[in-house]
């Protein structure tokens, strides 16, 4: 849209005493968010209306009596696009670790006690051996490897004292003239030529029953619950799922979100020239969104104007299947706008059917190319949250489509916008992937509140007390960047602990 001459109705930075922009509390906007997820979530809300896609993964519980999917509806999926999703089931070991009695080091599995004639050798993924060793017989084992039955214990290879050939003494004490196993040779590297002479093994000193032998499901029982149903996936998750015997693992896919950025000014390139302005809410959706376990799976830029964004949020029209000898007809306008090239493919179930949220950036306001509030009255939508009293960001927006889905209006400066984003949008996206709130507190000084509306700070942590950084004025991103959380400093604040929203990519 043509740059506006809005005049900001405060400022920003300071309490001043104005009256507060109206709107629900802070915290109420934040409680409406959460429950209007929780609505789609157990199908209070209709089905979406897309007609497409059955999103990939089998439906644990099932998909919708339309045959589409449930948002929060637990799917199957391959272990790698299970990267960053919540267990939907609680994680059990489908088979014991270790699966079998085995040895913890290199070295000898001994039966009984010494001198132990070596009768063998078993190698990790090698054949074991074959039959139970008796009192006085050693196999030379790998790490790893079973141990045969009747092993006592695993003599470590820098603990054995090693003879080739028949004991010339009869004394276990007295070895004779032994030697430790050659330091240089790779006892595993091969087999030795020929018949392998047998070896006679002592221990440097006492070897005590069991050790070195790891026994079976020591580690985790078969059957065992490992991990709780809504721990999120991680790099190591998927590794220990991979280890416990498992392709696949059932999880809450990742809320599809979709994006749309309003303005004629907001160009997505280069400098931008006079009475332009550079998109700045775009670029920090995809990430913020993925932190949050959605996914961004379209964006689309609109013109202002009413009917974009009406075209934009209407349901598509039914898509006839295609019937033999026809190609397929186009996709239909749907609000889940165009797939981006910039953004990595979404997986099979995130595909843009499943999208449950839209986001429009910019458009909240009250003026005359802000048309959000028209469209959703146009469509018959029902808005949940308008307005909030909080700074910045309070024209901000949330509204439930007839369809079910939600819609996040977040105001057009891009601070305003990060603020409601962390509001609306991520107690939305963390209640449908099944995550908790994990707030947390900190102490803050010097930040003058205002008396009516919640003020959103941005902060660095300092042990635990937060220290404003400056730069967070409603148009700039400069102390958001700087910054590793957002201090929610309630109306009216006296000094109290006060909660401190994180900021995602910090570390
Ligand atoms: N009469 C009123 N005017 C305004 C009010 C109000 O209550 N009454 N609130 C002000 C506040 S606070 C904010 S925040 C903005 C929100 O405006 P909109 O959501 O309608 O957004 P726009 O008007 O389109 O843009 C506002 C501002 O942000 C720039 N912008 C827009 N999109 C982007 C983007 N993607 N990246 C970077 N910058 C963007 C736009 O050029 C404007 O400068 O309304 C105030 N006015
Ligand atoms: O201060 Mo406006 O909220 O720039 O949100």
């Amino acid at each position: 849209m043509p740059v506006k001459p809005h005049h900001h109705p405060h400022s920003h930075g300071g309490a001043g005493g104005r009256p507060s922009c109206r709107g629900v509390a802070w915290e109420e906007a934040r409680r409406i968010a959460v429950a209007a997820a929780r609505a789609l979530i157990v199908g209070n809300a209709p089905p979406p209306h897309s007609p497409d896609v059955p999103i990939g993964g089998s439906p644990v519980q099932g998909p919708d009596a339309g045959g589409r999917s449930v948002p929060g509806a637990p799917v199957v999926v391959p272990l790698v696009e299970a990267l960053g999703c919540r267990l939907a089931l609680p994680l059990r070991a489908s088979v014991a670790v270790p699966g079998a009695d085995v040895a913890a080091m290199d070295g000898y599995a001994v039966g009984g006690e010494p001198p132990w004639r070596v009768v063998g050798r078993v190698l990790a993924g090698g054949r074991p051996y074959g039959c139970p060793l008796r009192a006085g017989e050693a196999v030379e084992i790998a790490t790893g490897a079973p141990v045969p039955d009747g092993t006592s214990a695993v003599l470590r290879h820098e603990d054995a004292l090693v003879r080739p050939g028949a004991p010339t003494c009869a004394s276990p004490s007295a070895p004779g003239p032994a030697s430790s196993p050659d330091p240089g040779r790779d006892g595993w590297a091969g087999e030795r030529g020929g018949a392998p002479s047998p070896e006679w093994v002592w221990g440097r000193g006492p070897l005590e029953a069991g050790r070195h032998v790891r026994r079976r499901g020591e580690d985790v029982a078969e059957g065992a619950v490992v991990l709780e149903a809504g721990v999120a996936v991680t790099p190591v998750v998927l590794a220990l799922a991979a280890g416990l015997g498992h392709d696949t693992l059932p999880v809450r896919p990742r809320p599809a979100v979709s994006v749309l950025v309003t303005g004629d000014e907001v160009v997505h390139e280069g400098v931008p020239g006079p009475g332009r302005v550079r998109d700045a809410i775009g670029p920090f959706l995809p990430g913020l969104v993925e932190w949050a376990g959605g996914r961004v799976v379209a964006s689309d830029h609109l013109p202002d104007g009413q009917e974009p964004l009406l075209r934009a949020l209407s349901p598509p029209a039914r898509l006839e299947p295609p019937r033999p000898g026809r190609t397929a007809p186009p996709s239909p306008p749907s609000h889940v706008g165009r797939a981006d090239p910039r953004l990595p493919p979404p997986p099979p179930w995130a595909r843009a059917g499943a999208v449950r949220v839209v986001v429009v950036c910019g458009a909240s306001s009250k003026g005359p190319a802000d048309h959000l509030r028209a469209v959703l009255d146009r469509l018959g939508a029902e808005v949940l949250v308008d307005g909030v009293a909080v700074r910045p960001g309070h024209p901000q927006l949330l509204a439930r489509l007839r369809c079910g889905t939600l819609v996040v209006g977040l105001p057009g400066n891009p601070y305003a916008a990060l603020g409601a984003a962390l509001t609306l949008l991520v107690p939305i996206l963390r209640t449908l992937t099944g995550a908790t709130r994990a707030g947390s507190a900190g102490t803050l000084a010097a930040v003058r509140p205002h008396p009516e509306d919640t003020r959103l700070v941005a902060v660095r942590r300092r042990g635990d007390q937060a220290v404003p950084v400056g730069h967070d004025r409603p148009g700039s991103l400069w102390g958001a960047a700087l910054a590793d959380a957002l201090a929610v400093v309630p109306p009216g604040w006296r000094g109290e602990p006060v909660e401190l929203i994180e900021l995602p990519g910090r570390g």
